[in-house]
């Protein structure tokens, strides 16, 4: 009856949704582990932010169950969850552009706190909410921006912005989906190492959509492939990575370096 390890913090069990006819993920049942990185990866049309939608609750399974800390999570809605500690950094589109970095930060990090009406706890509310908006604008390393709008930083920085965001949040679970893509080539390492920081933190769960496979190499503790909606394989990234089937599922796509020095099947000494 007693398990030796707790169960993980987030666990997906046969969810599937259905678009009409189309089954866009199917069945799929993993475990996401506090302390763990994992990647979710898969070609084109795989399922990957079908799936990501699903954890997060923008959309509801057709069948199948979602558990959060123990709690069947199946039917709360995104914002719900979010508040239960599901956080997701979407393509810019959780940044108030009119707003000043410092004050987008400001709202993220007064989300968590509900201090009421109370005067003295409103000041000490206010004072804790102070301190960890600067705090969240060093780790963002836009202390120098705080005053600027959101909406007039360059679009490294803008990506800066929403992870801090989603810092301030505080959340259990980061979910990032393509968190590089747009990005130029030395904005890139800012925001791979702010995600870096987080997984070594060894005490969340962080979910990354991603293309680029050396991102994947470089983050991942696993990897799940999805391959027409269904988990196909799932495992250590190098593992996962050269496996046949997983290679087939990309038909062509180039998965592992040309110096990975493969030699042809039947080629053996
Ligand atoms: N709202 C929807 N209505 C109908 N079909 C949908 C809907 N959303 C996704 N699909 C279909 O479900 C399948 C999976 O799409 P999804 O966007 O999740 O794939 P993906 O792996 O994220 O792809 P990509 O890597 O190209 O972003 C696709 O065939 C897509 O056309």
């Amino acid at each position: 009856m007693h398990s030796s390890t707790p169960p993980a913090l987030l666990q997906a069990r046969e969810l599937s949704i259905r678009f009409g006819g189309h089954t866009a993920v199917e069945a799929v049942s993993c475990d996401f582990a506090t302390g763990t990185l994992t990647a979710i990866v898969g070609p084109n049309g795989a399922g990957k932010t079908t799936f990501f939608n699903l954890l997060s609750g923008q959309l509801a399974p057709t069948s199948g169950r979602l558990w959060f800390d123990g709690r069947d999570i199946t039917r709360l809605k995104a914002p719900k969850r979010a508040q239960l500690g599901i956080g997701r950094a979407f393509q810019l589109t959780n940044l108030f552009p009119e707003l000043t970095v410092r004050e987008n930060l400001w709202l993220a990090a007064s989300a968590r706190t509900g201090a009421g009406f109370a005067m003295h706890r409103l000041a000490n509310s206010y004072m804790a909410i102070r301190e960890r908006v600067d705090h969240y604008l060093a780790r963002v390393s836009l202390t120098g921006r705080a005053d600027w709008l959101a909406a007039t930083l360059p679009h490294g920085d803008q990506r800066k912005l929403e992870v801090g965001m989603l810092l301030a949040l505080e959340p259990r679970v980061f979910m990032f989906d393509e968190p590089t893509a747009g990005m130029s080539v030395d904005e890139v390492p800012v925001i791979l190492n702010l995600i870096q920081a987080i997984r070594d933190e060894r005490d969340k769960v962080v979910l990354l959509v991603e293309h680029k496979m050396d991102v994947v190499r470089s983050l991942a503790d696993r990897i799940i492939v999805l391959h027409e909606g269904r988990l196909l394989d799932e495992g250590e990234p190098e593992q996962v990575i050269a496996s046949p089937l997983v290679q087939q599922a990309y038909l062509g796509e180039v998965l592992v370096p040309a110096d990975a020095g493969a030699a042809p099947e039947g080629d053996s000494p």
